[in-house]
């Protein structure tokens, strides 16, 4: 389905981490309406490259969040492009995308990139670290969604609590700010009642994690979203 306006539910692949070949049929076979191939480290060209030709045999489409310019490669539906809003470097805002434009803008494909306005809320994650983040407040994290619905007119925002479950309350807060901008909710999703309640709010949910801890809960969390 490749109507992103209908999308309710997507599960994240790590390039980085094991994954049997049984399980990646189930997940691609289980309903979802993508699967998103990304991480935080040791995103190589190599993961994936192989991540997508295994995922490539079925119909769900595929998309790269690029983590870093060294991994992309051809042959995915769609690219996603994180920008860390709450990230105290402008690098990781604005800088390394930009590079990649002035180095690669002549043969990007448009039509198949698109941004995602990323807000990190768990200070304890990797990616958290990694670009240097500030928790904002409440207030301020609604603040981001204005600018990337009014200011930037972004396609995503991104509330990303990546290893622990979210509040809830904000995201129901965050979605009644948008309009165009669509509202990606992902982080500690464990259980089917948790990815019902977040996807109450969100337009998408995003499960990751738990597809390594626990696949048999990960694949009753589509169902929960439908
Ligand atoms: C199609 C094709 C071949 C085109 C060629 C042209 C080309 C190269 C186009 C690229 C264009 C472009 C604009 C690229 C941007 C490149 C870039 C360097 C982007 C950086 C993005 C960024 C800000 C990264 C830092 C933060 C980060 C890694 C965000 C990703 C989201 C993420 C991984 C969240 C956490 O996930 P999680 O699963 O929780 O992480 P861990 O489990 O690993 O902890
Ligand atoms: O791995 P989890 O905690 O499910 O988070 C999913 C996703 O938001 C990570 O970018
Ligand atoms: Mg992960």
């Amino acid at each position: 389905m490749y109507n992103m306006d209908e999308w309710k539910h997507i599960f994240k692949l790590d390039p980085a981490k094991e994954i049997s070949g049984d399980m990646i049929d189930k997940l691609c076979e289980s309903g979802t309406d993508a699967i998103i191939v990304g991480g935080t480290d040791d995103v190589t060209l190599d993961g994936v490259l192989q991540l997508l030709s295994r995922i490539r045999r079925h119909a769900v489409p595929v998309i790269l969040e690029i983590s870093n310019i060294e991994s992309v490669t051809p042959g995915y539906d769609y690219y996603f492009v994180p920008m860390v809003l709450n990230s105290q470097e402008k690098k990781w805002l604005i800088d390394v995308q930009h590079e990649a434009i002035v180095e690669y803008g002549d043969v990007i494909n448009w039509d198949e990139m698109f941004a995602e306005g990323y807000c990190i809320m768990n200070p304890e994650s990797k990616v958290y670290q990694h670009a240097d983040c500030k928790l904002p407040t409440d207030e301020e994290a609604i603040a981001y969604a204005r600018m990337v619905e009014h200011l930037f007119m972004l396609p995503f925002f991104y509330l990303e609590y990546s290893g622990t479950y979210g509040d809830s309350a904000l995201v129901e807060a965050i979605q009644q700010e948008l309009q165009e901008t669509k509202l990606i909710y992902g982080g500690g999703i464990e259980t089917k009642e948790q990815a019902a309640e977040m996807s109450e709010f969100a337009d998408i949910i995003v499960v990751g994690n738990v597809i390594y801890d626990n696949p048999k809960e990960a694949l009753k969390t589509v169902n929960a979203t439908k």
